[in-house]
């Protein structure tokens, strides 16, 4: 209810002076992307007024204020997932917190499994557009009476992944020399925590799929609907096994291997992209 989002994100206001304008969620391994910030204030989740527990390795469960080239972010380190045993609604708590103090951007990041044959493990993929496999079938962070504070009923999700940040990282990302490594795609959830199995993978792929993960659709749908800017990127970790002669096989360790392999990259990439977005608040933040 809109008053519990509304406790957390006063709690939050009244520890720290930071005023976020952007948002960060950090995928697997990805965590490092919060060391960028200066000035920081950090909290772990456990001490956060309704915010979820991280359950995950390499998910280490703290929020982190502080600022980067002249804006205001705050950054999850750690994501909570649906596998976790938290409902859709907890996943996506931050997001409306954030969107009560002020935010109008995020950036999504998460690690991902490729299917299509040109991605391999270490590119990075702009998400261009998801598959909710879960919110297909009704699992879906809006079910329930919606909170017209936030956004409508039925809100669009054509165009949920901003245009205009997806060309201006295609041209960071060839500034910095890495264009080879990025390209855009289409990113699938599944429900998790079991990796694919060979028919799944086959079934994605010839739907289209791009890549596969467990998380980032629910966060973007709820952003979405409260009016978020959204940005998205994946990390191929991994290429999802689609041949029964293949006798490789993914593992978490492997994942978070990549994420420390490819950090610095995503570090300049993302680093990059907030300091050269336009904001079009100055955070009011009249709600909390
Ligand atoms: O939080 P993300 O989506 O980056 O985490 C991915 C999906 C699983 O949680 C985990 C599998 O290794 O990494
Ligand atoms: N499948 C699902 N989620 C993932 C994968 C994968 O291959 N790699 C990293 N997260």
């Amino acid at each position: 209810i809109h008053e519990e989002y509304q406790k957390t994100a006063v709690w939050l206001t009244s520890h720290t002076t930071h005023r976020p304008q952007v948002a960060i969620i950090c995928g697997s391994g990805l965590g490092m992307l919060a060391d960028t910030l200066k000035c920081q204030d950090s909290f772990a989740y456990s001490e956060i007024p309704g915010f979820p527990q991280s359950t995950v390795q390499g998910h280490a469960g703290r929020l982190v204020f502080g600022e980067l080239k002249g804006k205001t972010c705050v950054c999850m380190q750690g994501r909570f997932h649906m596998y976790e045993g938290h409902s859709l609604c907890k996943t996506t708590f931050p997001i409306r917190v954030f969107k009560l103090m002020g935010v109008e951007t995020l950036i999504v990041t998460n690690a991902a499994g490729s299917l299509a044959d040109d991605l391999q493990a270490g590119d990075i993929m702009i998400i261009k557009d998801h598959v909710n496999f879960p919110g297909l079938v009704g699992l879906n962070p809006l079910c329930g009476p919606n909170d017209d504070k936030f956004g409508p009923r039925f809100p669009a999700m054509s165009g949920c992944y901003d245009k205009g940040l997806r060309s201006l990282a295609m041209e960071i990302a060839k500034q910095l020399g890495v264009a080879s490594l990025l390209q855009e795609g289409v990113y699938a959830m599944v429900g998790g925590p079991n990796f694919e199995t060979i028919a799944e993978a086959r079934l994605l792929h010839r739907l289209g799929v791009d890549a596969v993960g467990m998380s980032t659709a629910p966060e973007v749908v709820v952003a979405t609907h409260c009016g978020l800017r959204v940005f998205g990127l994946s990390l191929i970790t991994n290429k999802v096994v689609k041949s029964y002669e293949d006798t490789e096989s993914v593992n978490h360790e492997g994942v978070l291997e990549v994420g420390r392999l490819r950090s610095s990259t995503v570090q300049q990439l993302v680093t990059e992209l907030i300091s050269r977005m336009e904001i079009n608040n100055n955070n009011t933040n009249t709600d909390v």
